[in-house]
C-alpha cells in the first residue's frame, strides 16, 4: 500500500492565491469588465467628472442619445439552429480592403483627455485588430505621429471643413503624405450642439485650473497621475487658445461648408471619401453624387442636433437609395457586438463606434481599448454562430424582426 503524500507548500500556494493575482489592480479591473457597460462603470470611477460628461454626454435633453441605443434595445433576433457553426468567419471588406470585421473605431475629438495614452493607443489595437480607427481633426495627437505609432494600421483621417481653408487643404495633404487610406468628412457640425453637461461642468479645452477642476481632479487622483507624468497633450489640431468646446467650433469650423466644398475635396484626394453624418435619403443621394464612396448613417451620437432621426431606423432606406453605389455604415449608441450584426443584418457594411472604445480607454489606457475590442469582437462571432450564420455577407434582414411594444 503507498503511502499518501502530503502536499507541498509550493503546491498549494497557486491554489490560494487569489484568481489573477499576478496582474496589476489595472488588469485586474479590466479582466473583470465583462460587458461595456462594465468598462463603461470603471471608466466613470476613473475620469474626472467632466471628461467622463464630455464622453458619455449628447445635445440637449439627450433624446437622440437615448433614442439611437433604445434602437438596439428594440431588436428581435431570429436565430436559425442546426447550421454548422463551427468556424465562423467575421471578415468582410470595407473600401475594398480586408477587415477583421464589420467594425470601424470612429474619430473622437481630445482623446489624450480620456486618458493620456490617447489616440496612439486606439490605432494601435486597431491595428493589432485589423479594424480602421479615424483620427480626428480635433485630434490631440498629430497626423505624422500617429502615423508613427500604428504604420502598419489601416488609418482614416477625418476632416472638419474650417473657415481658413488653407488650413483644411493642408490636413489634406499631410493626411496623403502620412499615408492615411481615406477621408471622412463629417457634415453634421456647421455649428457646436448644445452639450448641456458641459456647460454645467464649465469644461474648458484644454481643461482649465479652478476650484471645481480641482476638486474633481483630487477625487481622481489616478486620471491627474497619467497626466502630470506625460509630456503635455500635443492638441495637433489648435492654436492652444482656451475656450469651451462650443467657442473653439465657433471659431474654427466653417459653417458655410456646402455641397460643392465635398466636390472640392472630392478633386483634391485621390482616395476614398467617407461622408459621416447623413440621416436623409435625400442628403445620402446628394453626397453620393459629388462622389462620396461611403456614407455613415450618423446623428454624432446625439452630441450635435437632439432629437435627430434615430440612424439604425433610417439605415435601410439609405441603403435601398444608394446601397449599389457607395458603403453604407451606421454609428450612435453601439454598445455590443450583437448592436454590430443588427446593424449588418439591417444592410451596414459596417458599424462604427465611439464610446464603446472610450470608455475602454479611460478605464485602462491602451489595455483598456483592447478590452474593449476584445469584448466587441467576440460578441460579434458568439452572435453571429447563435443566429447560424459563419458568414458576415449572410446576415440579412430576416435575421431579426423589430417589436414595436419597445420590450
Ligand atoms: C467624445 C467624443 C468625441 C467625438 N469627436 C468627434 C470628432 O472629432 N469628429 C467626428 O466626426 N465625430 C466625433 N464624435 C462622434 C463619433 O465619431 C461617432 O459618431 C459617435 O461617437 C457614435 O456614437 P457612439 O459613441 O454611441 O458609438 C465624437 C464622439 C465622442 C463620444
Ligand atoms: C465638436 C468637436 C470639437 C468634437 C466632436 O465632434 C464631439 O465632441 O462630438
Amino acid at each position: 500500500m503507498t503511502a499518501r503524500r502530503r502536499p507541498r507548500w509550493s503546491e498549494l500556494q497557486p491554489l490560494l492565491q487569489p484568481r489573477g493575482a499576478s496582474l496589476s489592480p489595472t488588469d485586474r479591473r479590466l479582466a473583470s469588465a465583462a460587458s461595456i457597460a462594465d468598462l463603461r462603470r470603471l471608466a466613470r470611477r476613473r475620469a474626472p467628472r467632466a471628461v467622463f460628461d464630455y464622453t458619455d454626454g449628447g445635445a440637449g435633453d439627450e433624446v437622440a442619445l437615448q433614442r439611437s441605443r433604445e434602437a438596439y434595445g428594440r431588436i428581435e433576433f431570429r436565430p436559425r439552429v442546426l447550421h454548422d457553426v463551427s468556424v465562423v468567419d467575421s471578415t468582410t471588406t470595407l473600401l475594398g480592403r480586408p477587415a477583421s470585421a464589420p467594425l470601424v473605431f470612429a474619430p473622437t475629438g481630445f482623446t489624450r483627455m480620456m486618458h493620456t495614452e490617447g489616440e496612439p493607443a486606439v490605432a494601435r489595437v486597431a491595428a493589432r485588430e485589423g479594424i480602421p480607427y479615424a483620427l480626428s481633426t480635433m485630434g490631440t495627437t498629430s497626423i505624422e505621429a500617429l502615423a508613427a505609432a500604428a504604420p502598419e494600421g489601416r488609418r482614416w483621417f477625418q476632416l472638419y471643413l474650417w473657415r481658413d481653408r488653407g488650413a483644411s487643404r493642408d490636413f489634406v495633404t499631410r493626411a496623403h503624405a502620412a499615408g492615411y487610406e481615406a477621408l471622412v468628412l463629417t457634415v453634421d457640425t456647421p455649428v457646436a450642439g448644445p452639450r448641456l453637461r458641459d456647460v454645467r461642468n464649465g469644461l474648458t479645452i484644454p481643461p482649465s485650473l479652478s476650484l471645481r477642476t480641482f476638486v474633481d481632479g483630487a477625487l481622481h487622483p489616478a486620471w491627474w497621475f497619467d497626466l502630470l507624468t506625460t509630456e503635455p497633450l500635443e492638441f495637433a489640431s489648435l492654436n492652444r487658445s482656451d475656450g469651451t468646446v462650443a467657442e473653439l467650433v465657433g471659431r474654427l469650423f466653417d459653417p458655410a461648408a456646402t455641397i460643392a466644398d465635398l466636390a472640392w475635396l472630392r478633386s483634391a484626394w485621390q482616395g476614398p471619401i467617407v461622408v459621416k453624418g447623413v440621416l436623409t435619403v435625400e442628403d445620402a443621394r446628394a453626397v453620393v453624387d459629388a462622389g462620396a464612396d461611403a456614407v455613415v448613417v450618423s446623428n454624432h451620437g446625439g452630441r450635435q442636433l437632439d432629437r435627430a432621426a434615430t440612424p439604425l431606423e433610417v439605415l435601410p432606406a439609405v441603403v435601398d437609395a444608394v446601397g449599389d453605389r457607395a458603403e453604407v455604415y451606421v454609428d450612435g449608441g453601439i454598445m455590443s457586438g450583437s448592436d454590430v450584426v443588427a446593424a449588418v443584418a439591417l444592410g451596414a457594411r459596417a458599424a462604427l463606434v465611439g464610446r464603446a472604445y472610450l470608455y475602454g480607454l479611460m478605464a485602462g489606457g491602451e489595455r483598456g481599448v483592447q478590452r474593449a475590442a476584445d469584448i466587441l469582437l467576440g460578441e460579434v462571432s458568439s452572435t453571429m454562430a447563435l443566429l447560424g450564420v459563419t458568414r458576415v455577407t449572410d446576415l440579412r434582414p430576416d435575421h431579426l424582426r423589430i417589436r414595436s411594444d419597445g420590450r
